[in-house]
């Protein structure tokens, strides 16, 4: 296998440039590795990189710390590794350097595997972002099936779930369902029993597969206790990918647009490099050996908050407020009049600003685009409000002078189209992006343990010690 892959990757060398890329592609085409074994393929590489470059550049500075890190969020330090994705301010994401329309070229959709729908399927991104590299239909497929067989909820999660109020948050409900699940962590167990380190990422690559599997039927037994809507049993289809059943099990199983939009939103949030709230509560979790399953209730939790995750929800409850303010066909006067009376309460306006980003969030125009290319949406006066807000309010927010970045982000999307196609219950919204972000955060989990990395543990000082430093 090995001298196999020397030769073709010899002969690939003495050939012209095009005639190596449909080599390389023929070879992928024709891949049908499992994701374990595409894992384990990486790992190495990975551990050999850290080594080298740990030993040749382990005393370089990423720059200074200044007291204003310290008190503003640590806002722009560079101190966590994150594989998955890079965010730049003025580019917007890219997962292993591929950008949101790369992906939509390269990565495998509905379409490729049969399925109706065009859009990228979030097992396609999964993969990305576990492995680095692009996989073919067949390895996607084959990732289908193993997350539809793996899907199934345990009678005790089903129980758990049931015996929740209808009025506790959605997003309690998901991140308490989700930490259940470590009864049946492999990699707790396999701590318990005491495997060694270099071992650790297999099972936390086991829980993380099973987890992902379980989120839909979890995410959709909460809908149907909450709302009653949806087929309540959660049942799976071997033949459907992750998201088709996700769709079926609430409700939607006839409707094309909805199921592809879901693949898309679900592909999209997946992962926005490792300091976002979310993604930054699993790794630290999981730095003290939580299991996956652990880690990601604690991610949940982290994007349950307004300025996170929540944003979603926030806006639809906006628009609404100002659609039954200003009408259905308010005029950009009207939507700024409503922009400045809520800036003047002193509240943030929701799905605009970022940590990071200084343009418009490339999620936002990716929504904006699929929005653009449905006929259903096209006249929906709810999509239509969002997308004329987000032309009027960078310029309200730059005379409001606060905000640094004054452009929409994805939360400025993202629920309008849900809403529009029926799912009208947005205090759900968040757990749409709860079954998303998993595809990111615990990849990297994965990559933490192969890579050995230790429980984080930054130094925090307090007001009395600052100053004392600072007068040294
Ligand atoms: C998936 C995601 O998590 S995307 C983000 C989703 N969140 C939202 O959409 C909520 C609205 N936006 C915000 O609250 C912020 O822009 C955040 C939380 C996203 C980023 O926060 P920061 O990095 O602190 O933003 P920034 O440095 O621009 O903040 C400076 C000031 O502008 C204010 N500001 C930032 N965004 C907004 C906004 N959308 N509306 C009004 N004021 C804002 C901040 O509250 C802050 O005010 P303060 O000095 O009185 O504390
Ligand atoms: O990057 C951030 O801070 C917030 C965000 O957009 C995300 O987590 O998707």
């Amino acid at each position: 296998m090995i001298s196999l892959t020397i030769n073709r990757a010899a002969m690939r060398a003495a050939m012209p440039a095009r005639q190596q890329l449909a080599a390389s592609q023929a070879v992928r085409y024709a891949s049908t590795k499992s994701l374990k074994d595409a894992v384990a393929e990486v790992v190495p590489q990975k551990q050999e990189q850290l080594k080298k470059f740990r030993s040749e550049h382990g005393d370089k500075s990423l720059g200074d710390i200044k007291v204003e890190n310290l008190i503003g969020g640590m806002r722009g330090l560079k101190v966590m590794l994150w594989e998955g994705s890079v965010l730049d301010a003025n580019t917007g994401i890219t997962f292993h350097g591929k950008s949101i329309p790369d992906c939509e070229k390269v990565l495998p959709g509905a379409g490729d595997l049969g399925l109706q729908g065009k859009e990228m399927l979030p097992e396609s991104m999964l993969w990305l972002l576990l492995t680095g590299n692009v996989p073919s239909k067949e390895e996607v497929k084959g990732l289908s099936e193993e997350l539809a067989a793996k899907g199934k909820l345990p009678s005790y999660v089903e129980k758990i779930i049931d015996s929740f109020p209808k009025t506790l948050h959605p997003m309690t409900q998901f991140a308490g369902a989700v930490g259940a699940l470590n009864h049946d962590s492999k990699f707790a167990q396999g701590y318990k029993d005491g495997i060694k380190k270099t071992e650790y990422w297999k099972p936390t690559l086991d829980d993380s597969i099973d987890l992902i599997a379980k989120l839909p039927a979890i995410a959709a037994r909460i809908y149907y206790n909450v709302f009653g809507r949806g087929d309540g049993v959660q049942k799976i289809d071997p033949k459907k990918d992750l998201i088709g059943n996700y769709s079926e099990m609430i409700g939607y199983g006839d409707n094309e647009g909805m199921t592809d939009y879901l693949r898309l939103y679900i592909a999209i949030h997946g992962d926005h490099e490792g300091g976002n709230v979310s993604a930054h509560t699993a790794h630290l979790v999981g730095s003290a050996l939580s299991d996956p399953y652990l880690s990601y209730s604690a991610a949940l939790l982290g994007l349950a908050g307004p300025l996170h995750g929540l944003a979603n929800q926030e806006v639809l409850g906006w628009a609404l407020g100002m659609q039954e303010k200003v009408g259905k066909n308010a005029s950009e006067e009207d939507i700024k009049e409503f922009l400045w009376s809520t800036l003047k309460s002193g509240r943030v306006v929701p799905g605009y600003g970022h940590a990071v980003l200084r343009m418009p969030d490339p999620r936002f125009s990716a929504l904006s685009r699929f929005c653009d290319t449905r006929p259903e949406l096209k006249n929906s006066s709810i999509v239509q409000l969002v997308q004329k807000t987000s032309k009027v309010a960078p310029e309200v927010l730059k005379e409001h002078g606060k905000t640094k970045n004054p452009y929409p982000n994805v939360d400025a999307a993202s629920g309008c189209v849900l809403y529009e196609y029926g799912l009208k219950e947005w205090s759900y919204y968040t757990v749409i992006f709860g079954i998303s972000r998993a595809i990111g955060a615990l990849p990297q989990l994965v990559m933490d343990r192969a890579l050995g990395l230790p429980i984080e543990r930054p130094k925090s000082m307090s007001l009395d010690a600052l100053e004392a430093f600072v007068k040294k």
